[in-house]
Order: structure tokens, then C-alpha cells, then sequence
């Protein structure tokens, strides 16, 4: 099965900086890839690039063996097998939901018979049946996204394309729509690439994390790798509410510290040591009478817990949960079991 793959791309626009710079990535045939990043880090832009509707001004797209686009090449999006599912729908109002997932079969010239039987088959999978008939101004939201990806699958697409799908949805409904994409994944065994800047969302679905900032491919891995061991400071920001604090560290030591180290780095003991940055996630930091003294400068309420905010010895921050309720302004005991440096 043939891998998609982006060898060195680069896209400028203008006179402006590259969008998008020296990008190298393969994603094996149904893989599921989530595009991480901050707003304007390039992610739509290599998406559209992959779609066919931005050209690269340096380094190639390959299906396979198949080039899709270079410099030079450009293969329209109609022949590139692939399906884009937008934030914003892009339903045809005046047909109804089997009208619009049939379309693409319609413009394909599929005969009538076969093309009805896609369309049930695509609408049972997203579990719309029921409103095969109706028109999606009569939809919830949820729904609509759904007969958009109904009619991704009646197109059996190599590669799927999804630019933030869920971010007009709410919070309970972007969780239903996760399984709905897990689901689709799982029956469509096609490629996915998911563009998000919601790292949760990007965790709980996806095969792989890229994360991008500034045109710039930073690391991809499993999430729970790409959780466990961030590259660099960018990566370690954007991955799981930690802290990133400056201590003074031995940076040919284990990446992984362990509380003892960290309390030496974090009081600065040895000042031959260069600073470092070393992620520490709010789970890692429990309150301990033998621990280092911080401040609470702030408590939230999440229901199950507090959201604490802390601050140590050099006025530096760290985020940490606790079950009983404390004062800002208190003075606690802290630990850090662990640590990762960046
Ligand atoms: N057609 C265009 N012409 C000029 N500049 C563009 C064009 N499209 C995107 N850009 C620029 O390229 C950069 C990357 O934009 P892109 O939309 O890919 O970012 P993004 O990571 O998807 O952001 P967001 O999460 O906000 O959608 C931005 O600086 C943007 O202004």
C-alpha cells in the first residue's frame, strides 16, 4: 500500500516569509496523522498543499511512487484520490443528505442502483439512515459533520484530509464526533491527516502527532511518545499542560530526572552547571512536607479537583492538582517526582 510522502517542501506566498519550510515527513498507508500547531504555524498550508490546491514552490508530494506535485507538476485535486472534510461543512443546501453524499458518485457517473447502495452504506456508517431525507439546514451540527464524512467514504479515497473538522462543535459533541472519526478511520482503512491546534483532540485520535511551528516540522511520534519525551521547548509547550522551568542541570545526564536531581537543579546548588529546561507535568507535583516551599498565587475549582498555580524560590511557576481546597496566598511543601528535560 503506497505511503504518502512530503519530501522538503516549501511554500512561499509572495514576498513573505516561507509558510511552510524544508518539510520531510512519510505517513504510512492508513495511518492516522494529526498536524499540531499554533495558528498560522503552516498546517493548512501543507494540508492544501496535499489536496491540490496550493502548489509547492520547492520539494515534492508522492503517493507511492505516484508524484503528485512539485515545482514543476501539478496534479488537480479531482486526480489525486483524496477527500477534504472542512470546518465549515461545505454541504450543498438545496439537496438533501443522500443527494449530497451521492454527489461525488453522481459526478464519477456511477450507475443509479450501485450509487444508492453507497450512499446507505456510507450513511449507516456515520449512523444517518434516518435522515436521508432531509436537508442540512435541518441538522444539528454534528450531523452535518458526519454527512461530510459520509460522503468522503462513498469516494473509497486513499487519503482523507480534515482541516479542524470539530471546531465549531461544542465540547460534548466534538467528543462523539472523536469516536465517530475513530470509527470512520477504523472502516475506511484510508489515510488520515487531521489538522488541529487542540492537542487533546490531536492525543485521543490520532496514530501520530507532527508538530509544527513556524513552517517548521518540529517531531512527530505516537502520541504517547511525543507525550513522554518532547523535543525541545515548543514541543514540550504545546503537549500536556506541564511547566517548563530553567534550572541549572548536567545536561549529559538522563533526560528523565528524578525528584532528588530536580531539587538540586531547581535550588541552583551546583553553579557550574548550564541551565537547562525541564518539563515537569502538573501530576508529577504533589504536596510533601519533605518538598521545596511555593506559594499558591492561584486555586480553580474543575470539579473533581483544584487547578493549582504555584510559584517557587526565583519567582518561577508551576502548575499542580490537589483534591482539598487551598488559599492563594498560602505556603505549601511541594515534590516533583519527575522531570523531563527538553
Ligand atoms: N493565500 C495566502 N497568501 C498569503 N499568505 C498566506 C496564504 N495562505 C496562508 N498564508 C500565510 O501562511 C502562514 C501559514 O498559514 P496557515 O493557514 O497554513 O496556518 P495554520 O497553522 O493553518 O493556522 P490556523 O490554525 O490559524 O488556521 C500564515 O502566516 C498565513 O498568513
Amino acid at each position: 500500500m503506497a505511503p504518502l510522502i512530503l519530501n522538503s517542501l516549501e511554500k512561499r506566498f509572495a514576498n513573505a516569509a516561507p509558510a511552510v519550510r524544508d518539510l520531510s515527513l512519510t505517513v504510512r498507508q492508513g495511518r492516522f496523522l494529526a498536524l499540531l500547531g499554533p495558528s498560522g504555524c503552516g498546517k493548512t498550508t501543507v494540508l492544501r498543499m496535499i489536496a491540490g490546491f496550493e502548489q509547492p514552490t520547492d520539494g515534492s508530494i508522492l503517493l507511492g511512487e505516484r508524484l503528485l506535485a512539485d515545482a514543476a507538476t501539478m496534479l488537480p485535486p479531482e486526480r489525486r484520490n483524496m477527500a477534504m472534510v472542512f470546518q465549515s461543512y461545505a454541504l450543498w443546501p438545496h439537496m438533501t443528505v443522500a443527494e449530497n453524499v451521492g454527489y461525488p458518485l453522481k459526478v464519477r457517473g456511477v450507475v443509479r442502483e450501485k450509487a444508492r447502495q453507497k450512499v446507505r452504506e456510507a450513511l449507516s456508517a456515520v449512523r444517518l439512515e434516518a435522515y436521508a431525507d432531509r436537508r442540512p439546514a435541518a441538522l444539528s451540527g454534528g450531523q452535518r459533520q458526519r454527512v461530510a464524512l459520509a460522503r468522503c467514504l462513498v469516494t473509497e479515497p486513499d487519503v482523507v484530509l480534515l482541516d479542524e473538522p470539530l471546531a465549531n462543535l461544542d465540547r460534548h459533541l466534538r467528543q462523539e464526533m472523536e469516536e465517530t472519526f475513530r470509527e470512520f478511520h477504523a472502516r475506511s482503512g484510508a489515510t488520515m491527516i487531521y489538522v488541529t491546534h487542540d492537542q487533546s483532540e490531536a492525543m485521543a485520535l490520532a496514530t501520530d502527532v507532527a508538530v509544527m511551528s513556524e513552517g517548521r516540522l518540529l517531531q512527530v511520534a505516537p502520541p504517547e511518545e511525543i507525550y513522554a519525551r518532547p523535543e525541545g521547548r515548543v514541543v514540550g509547550g504545546l503537549v500536556g499542560q506541564g511547566s517548563i522551568l530553567s534550572v541549572r542541570s548536567n545536561p549529559g545526564a538522563s533526560r528523565r530526572l528524578e525528584w532528588l536531581h530536580l531539587r538540586e537543579a531547581i535550588l541552583g546548588c551546583d553553579r557550574s552547571q548550564p541551565q537547562v529546561d525541564v518539563l515537569v507535568r502538573p501530576q508529577d507535583v504533589v504536596l510533601d512536607a519533605a518538598g521545596i516551599e511555593a506559594e499558591v498565587t492561584s486555586a480553580f475549582f474543575e470539579g473533581e479537583r483544584y487547578a493549582l498555580r504555584l510559584q517557587i524560590a526565583g519567582g518561577q511557576s508551576l502548575r499542580a492538582f490537589s483534591r482539598h481546597p487551598l488559599r492563594q496566598g498560602e505556603i505549601v511543601r511541594v515534590v516533583l517526582q519527575s522531570g523531563w528535560r527538553l
